[in-house]
């Protein structure tokens, strides 16, 4: 296909995908338009020794044992969402609820909390506004392009440089709090800024204070500005659709209850049983695997390349349809439409052959790195959910997955609770 005046060619051959994700040098993500290089940078956008610095540096934030720490952060956020719907639900024991706009809420408050620990509220305010510029930016790409127009002092341009200046003072305000506390040796290290900066701190002191060490406070911004976004939306897809499959398909909803009430009973979801819990696991692959929140990645091709049944010249964008992949009946078999957690029962390796079929998180050496932080989150927002309500979908529910930045439900998703 045509994108303006760049060809695209969808791939969809497994050994090639491999291909792509192995040799990621050779195969470098498309230059951002200018707009959304306004709304974020950061490690997903970068190439060569900038992106390798950067992915060394992030790295250890999203370690287990780190993750472990955020746990009381993700509970917080969660259990409140838990409470409102129980408040809404209590009257008559059940009700009738659009959860798409509060699971929208509760995964940008886990990452305000989870990024800025005490300084959430200032946080929650950034988030506020990335979700602001994000619309702006979106209407901005969807006019007509005329090329210089976002140098012109339109209306829009000039809202667009107020709200980037004013998330750029506040996110400033919290690094440069959070460094003069480190200094002062009173910082914590139980929140994604704080362990940026203490493993930038590492990599500066293991180097020497060498130019092109480190992260500047610019770098670290930009890094907080992108986990909002690669985070956030992301992960309520990932929940929103985890939902409306467990609506329509109440056996799974019964056994995923049945799981987590036998390894949680009605206490507080900790740490290792989340990572016990088997059908909940196979249930997230599998929602993934039929609307996996990111449709598509894309790459470049900078030379002529030889695919398994065809070469590509240089300046051709691939496109690798994630999408189109995870419901490829050659690939997958006659049910590939079909909602079946069991194929994930021995695990991704297993159901996939050893195939590069299946990547909602990528692959390669450039695969999520919050893959970890968002099945611990999805996880825990469900088994909270299962402990507290069974649901059901809502007569007015309309199935419309459309592709926004991510595949979203284009109508909500209305769904029937009923207090356990
Ligand atoms: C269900 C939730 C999520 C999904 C489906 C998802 C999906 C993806 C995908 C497909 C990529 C690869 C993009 C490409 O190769 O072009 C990616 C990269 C990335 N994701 Fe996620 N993501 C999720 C959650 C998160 C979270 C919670 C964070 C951080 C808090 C995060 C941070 C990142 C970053 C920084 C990258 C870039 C990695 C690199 O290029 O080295 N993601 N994600």
């Amino acid at each position: 296909m045509w994108i303006g005046p760049t060809p695209r060619v969808n791939i969809t051959n497994p050994e090639d995908l491999k291909d792509i994700f192995t040799k990621h040098e050779d195969f470098p993500k498309p230059a951002l338009n200018p707009l959304v290089k306004l709304l974020a940078t950061g490690l997903a956008n970068y190439e060569g020794d900038k992106w390798a610095k950067h992915r060394r540096i992030v790295n250890p934030a999203f370690h287990s044992e780190k993750l472990k720490r955020m746990l009381p952060s993700f509970y917080q956020s969660c259990s409140e969402m838990i409470e409102e719907w129980e408040s809404l639900v209590s009257k008559d024991s059940s009700c009738e609820l659009d959860v798409w706009p509060y699971l929208q809420n509760v995964t940008a408050d886990v990452i305000s909390r989870t990024s800025f620990g005490s300084s959430y509220k200032e946080g929650r305010e950034i988030f506020q506004l990335l979700k602001v510029q994000t619309e702006l930016a979106i209407k901005t790409i969807q006019s007509v392009y005329i090329p210089g127009r976002r140098f012109l002092p339109t209306k829009m341009n000039k809202r667009m440089k107020g709200v980037d200046k004013k998330i750029r003072e506040l996110l400033m305000g919290i690094i440069n709090k959070r460094e003069e506390a480190i200094k002062a040796g009173k910082a914590t290290k139980d929140d994604l800024l704080g362990l940026l900066l203490d493993s930038n701190f590492k990599e500066i002191k293991e180097h020497g204070n060498k130019r092109k060490v480190g992260m500047s406070t610019q770098d670290v911004l930009e890094e907080c500005k992108l986990f909002y976004f690669a985070g956030q939306e992301t992960t309520s897809v990932l929940l929103v659709w985890t939902m409306v499959l467990l609506s329509e398909n109440q056996n799974w909803q019964d056994r995923a209850r049945e799981e987590v009430l036998q390894v949680f009973g009605g206490n507080k979801p900790d740490f290792d049983g989340l990572n016990h819990l088997k059908v909940v696991t196979m249930i997230l692959l599998e929602a993934l695997r039929l609307y996996p929140p990111v449709v598509m990645l894309t790459r470049m091709i900078h030379k002529k390349t030889q695919f398994v049944e065809f070469s590509l010249p240089a300046g051709v964008e691939i496109s690798l349809p994630t999408v189109l992949v995870h419901h490829d009946k050659e690939l997958w078999c006659d049910d590939a439409t079909q909602f079946k957690p069991e194929r994930f029962s021995d695990g991704v390796s297993k159901a996939t052959k050893n195939k590069l079929i299946y990547f909602p998180f990528g692959g390669g050496a450039r695969i999520c790195i919050g893959q970890n932080f968002a099945m611990m989150e999805a996880k825990l927002a469900l088994a909270l959910i299962l402990q507290h309500f069974t649901f059901e979908l809502s007569p007015s529910y309309a199935h419309a997955p459309s592709r926004k930045l991510t595949l979203q439900p284009q109508f909500g998703a209305h769904i029937i609770l009923h207090k356990l």
